[in-house]
C-alpha cells in the first residue's frame, strides 16, 4: 500500500521504516529540512538500535523515501499516518497545533480517497475533531464528487531504545475506528506484521494509550512511594520488589524505584490525562498522586546530598548519565536535567558523562557556562570520576552499570555515591569504603 507518514521523530520514522520493511511503499514527511537531508544521506536523526540498517535496506529496495514536500507525499497516498509531537502546554493539556497543521496540509493536498491515521498520543475526541477539521478544509472538486477521508486511531506503544523491535514484534496493535472501511485498510496494512490486532472504537483507542502509559507511570510512582517508606522503616526496596514480582498478577516490569520517570511521554501524558479529567469535572486522584510523587522523587538525591555536604561550592561532582534512560540520546524529561541546574546554582563543578546524550546536553549547558559553578564533559565514565568529591548516577548505561566499587574508591577524591537507579551492590560498596546512598535501600 502507498503510505505517507507525517513526522520523522521516534514514532514517525520508526513506523515509516517498519511499514517499508513489511513491504509497503512509504514516504516519510518532515517539515525540518535538516532532518530530511540527514535521512537522505542515510543517517537517522535519532539514536535507535537497528534503525539505520533498516533505513538502508528499504531505501535500496526502493520502498522508502523522505521529503519536505507534503503536497506531493499526501497527494496520492492511500493512507497517511500522523506521528508529529503533542507536547505539554503550561496548563498540562496536550498541544495539538502540530496535529492541526498536518490536518490542514492533508486537506489541501489529497487528490484521492484516503485514510488518515493518528499515531500521536492525543486526548479522547481528537480523532473526531481532526476528521471534521479535514472535511472543513477539503476544497471542492471540479467533478463535484466528494473524496472519502476518514480518520482512525492507531496509538503507538514503542519505548525508546527498543523502538524497532517494539514495532516489528509489538505485543499488540490497537486500531480504533467506527468504520468497516477504515478497519479494512488498517487490517491490510498490519497483516504482513503478523501481530495480534485489538480492534476497538476510536475513542477507546485514544483512551487505551493514556490508560496504559498512566498505569505504568503509576506503577513506578507507587514503588517510589514504597521505597521512601522502606528507607524510614529499615526495609530494602530491591528485596521488596523481588518478593512482589513472582506474583503474576503484579508482574516483574516497572517495579524499579529510583529518581522517578522521565522521557517525553510519561511526564506529559500523566498531566494530559489529569487535565482531561478536570475538563470533564472528574479528579483523577491516582494520576495526580503519581505526578506528585514523581515530582519530589526527581530531586530526592540532590536534597539528600545537600543535607550531607552542607555546601556544593567548589566541589567537583561527577554526573553519570544524562539521557532519561539508556539506549537513547533523548534528554526530554531527563532527571539529570532537573538536577544539573540545582548543582550549578549551588556552585558545584560538574563533570558529566553520557555515551549518547552529551552533544544535546552541551547545547543546553555549554562548557564553561557562566554561573556559580561550571560544567564540563568527560570522554569516559572513568574520567568523569577522577578527583570527584561526590557522584550522581542518573542513567543505567552498560558502562555505568559495570563500574566496580574500586573504580569509585580509587578515582574519586571522596568516594560518595548517590545512585538514582539502584544499580550497585550496596554491601560491596560499603566493604570497599564507598559511602553509598541509593533509593529505598537498607541503611
Ligand atoms: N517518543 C516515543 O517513544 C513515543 C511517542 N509517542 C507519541 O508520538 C508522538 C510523536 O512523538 P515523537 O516521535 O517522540 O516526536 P518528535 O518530536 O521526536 O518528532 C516529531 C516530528 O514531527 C515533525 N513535524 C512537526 N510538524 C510537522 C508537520 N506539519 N509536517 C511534518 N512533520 C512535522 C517535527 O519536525 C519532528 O521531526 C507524540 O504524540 C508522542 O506522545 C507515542 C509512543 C512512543
Ligand atoms: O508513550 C510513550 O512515549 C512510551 O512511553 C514509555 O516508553 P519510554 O518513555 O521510551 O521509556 P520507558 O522504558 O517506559 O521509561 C520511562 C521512564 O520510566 C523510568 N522507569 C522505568 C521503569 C521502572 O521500573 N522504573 C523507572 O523509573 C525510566 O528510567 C524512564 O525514565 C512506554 O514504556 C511506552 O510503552 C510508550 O509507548
Amino acid at each position: 500500500m502507498r503510505i505517507s507518514v507525517a513526522g520523522t521523530g521516534y514514532v514517525g520514522l520508526v513506523a515509516g521504516v517498519c511499514f517499508a520493511e513489511r513491504g509497503h511503499q512509504v514516504t516519510c514527511v518532515d517539515q525540518d529540512q535538516a532532518k530530511v537531508d540527514m535521512l537522505e544521506a542515510g543517517r537517522a536523526p535519532i539514536h535507535e538500535e537497528g534503525l539505520e540498517a533498516l533505513m538502508r535496506a528499504n531505501r535500496e529496495a526502493g520502498r522508502l523515501s523522505y521529503t519536505t514536500d507534503h503536497r506531493g507525499a499526501y497527494g496520492n497516498a492511500e493512507a497517511i499516518f500522523i506521528g508529529v509531537g503533542t507536547p505539554e502546554l503550561p496548563d498540562g493539556s496536550a498541544d495539538l497545533s502540530h496535529i492541526a497543521q498536518v490536518a490542514r496540509q492533508i486537506a489541501e493536498s489529497i487528490r484521492q480517497d484516503c485514510l488518515v491515521v493518528v499515531k500521536s498520543t492525543v486526548p479522547v475526541g481528537t480523532n473526531h475533531k481532526v476528521e471534521q477539521f479535514i472535511h472543513d478544509f477539503l476544497p471542492a472538486r471540479a467533478d463535484g464528487r466528494k473524496l472519502r477521508v476518514e480518520v482512525a486511531s492507531n496509538p503507538e506503544f514503542l519505548a525508546q531504545g527498543t523502538a524497532v523491535r517494539d514495532t516489528l514484534q509489538a505485543a499488540r496493535v490497537v486500531i480504533g475506528t467506527d468504520s468497516a472501511w477504515a478497519e479494512g485498510i488498517l487490517q491490510r496494512i498490519y497483516a504482513p506484521f503478523g501481530l495480534p490486532v485489538v480492534s476497538v472504537s476510536r475513542r477507546s483507542a485514544e483512551m487505551v494509550k493514556y490508560a496504559a502509559n498512566n498505569f505504568l507511570a503509576l506503577k513506578i510512582s507507587y514503588m517510589n512511594d514504597i521505597a521512601n517508606l522502606c528507607e524510614r522503616v529499615g526495609a530494602d526496596i530491591l528485596e521488596v520488589a523481588e518478593g512482589m514480582r513472582h506474583d503474576r498478577r503484579i508482574g516483574g516490569h516497572f517495579l524499579g524505584a529510583g529518581i522517578g520517570y522521565g522521557g517525553s511521554c510519561f511526564p506529559k501524558d500523566t498531566k494530559a490525562l489529569e487535565h482531561l479529567g478536570r475538563q470533564h469535572n472528574y479528579r483523577l486522584r491516582t494520576v495526580q498522586a503519581a505526578i506528585d510523587v514523581n515530582e519530589d522523587q526527581r530531586t530526592l538525591l540532590f536534597r539528600k546530598a545537600r543535607n550531607r555536604l552542607i555546601s556544593f561550592r567548589g566541589l567537583k561532582v561527577a554526573v553519570l548519565g544524562l539521557t532519561f534512560k539508556p539506549g537513547t540520546d533523548d534528554l526530554r524529561g531527563a532527571p539529570a536535567l532537573s538536577n544539573i541546574p540545582l548543582l550549578l546554582e549551588q556552585g558545584a563543578l560538574v563533570t558529566a558523562y553520557d555515551p549518547a546524550g552529551q552533544e544535546r546536553c552541551r547545547a543546553l549547558h555549554p562548557e564553561g557556562e557562566e554561573g556559580e559553578g561550571g560544567i564540563r564533559y568527560a570522554n569516559s565514565v572513568r574520567e568523569a570520576l577522577e578527583g570527584a568529591g561526590a557522584c550522581f548516577v542518573f542513567t543505567e548505561w552498560p558502562e555505568i552499570l559495570s563500574l566496580s566499587p574500586q573504580d569509585f574508591k580509587q578515582r574519586m577524591r571522596t568516594p560518595l555515591v548517590y545512585d538514582g537507579r539502584n544499580i550497585y551492590d550496596r554491601l560491596a560498596m560499603l566493604e570497599a569504603g564507598v559511602e553509598y546512598h541509593a533509593v529505598g535501600r537498607r541503611p
